[in-house]
């Protein structure tokens, strides 16, 4: 399964995260908000549509930098591994709302750190320090 993340970016060197919905699969972690990419469609568009869905807001996909993989075991219920592909951005349109799960925040580095992250998050996490993201 492949799946799309962002790092929303602020002007601070704070990044957004995301709250999963509780009753979903890692319901109540946290994460880098982003979703499943649909067969034959193009990583970014997937990733632009699934932060309109989920916190309303718009990115044109050029707008999205690469910032590395990671990859980790099947989900229930699929026979794929899992690979998530992490995006940056500093560019949208919108007030970012948490319009699917349970809660978004502005976090520094070290308070990302201290968030009860969903595992190929945390492992994602240092990627963002090229970024000005300091753990
Ligand atoms: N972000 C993230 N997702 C993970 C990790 N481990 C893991 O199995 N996943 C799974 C949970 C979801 O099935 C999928 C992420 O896609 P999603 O956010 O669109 O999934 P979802 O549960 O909302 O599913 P759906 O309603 O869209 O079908 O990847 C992880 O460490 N981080």
């Amino acid at each position: 399964m492949l799946v799309v993340a962002a790092a929303l970016l602020d002007g601070s060197s704070r990044v957004l995260m995301h709250r999963r919905p509780f009753a979903k699969h890692h319901g109540g972690l946290w994460e880098f908000p982003g979703g499943k990419v649909d067969p034959g469609e193009v990583p970014q568009d997937a990733l632009s549509r699934e932060l309109a869905e989920e916190l309303g807001i718009r990115v044109e996909p050029h707008r999205f930098a690469p910032a590395g993989f990671a990859t980790g075991a099947a989900v229930p219920g699929d026979d794929e591994p899992l690979v998530i592909l992490l995006y940056t951005c500093r560019h949208w349109h919108g007030e970012p709302l948490a319009l699917e799960g349970e809660e978004v925040r502005w976090c520094l580095g070290a308070d990302c750190s201290g968030l009860d992250l969903a595992p190929l998050d945390r492992e994602l996490l240092p990627n963002l320090k090229p970024f000005g993201i300091d753990l």
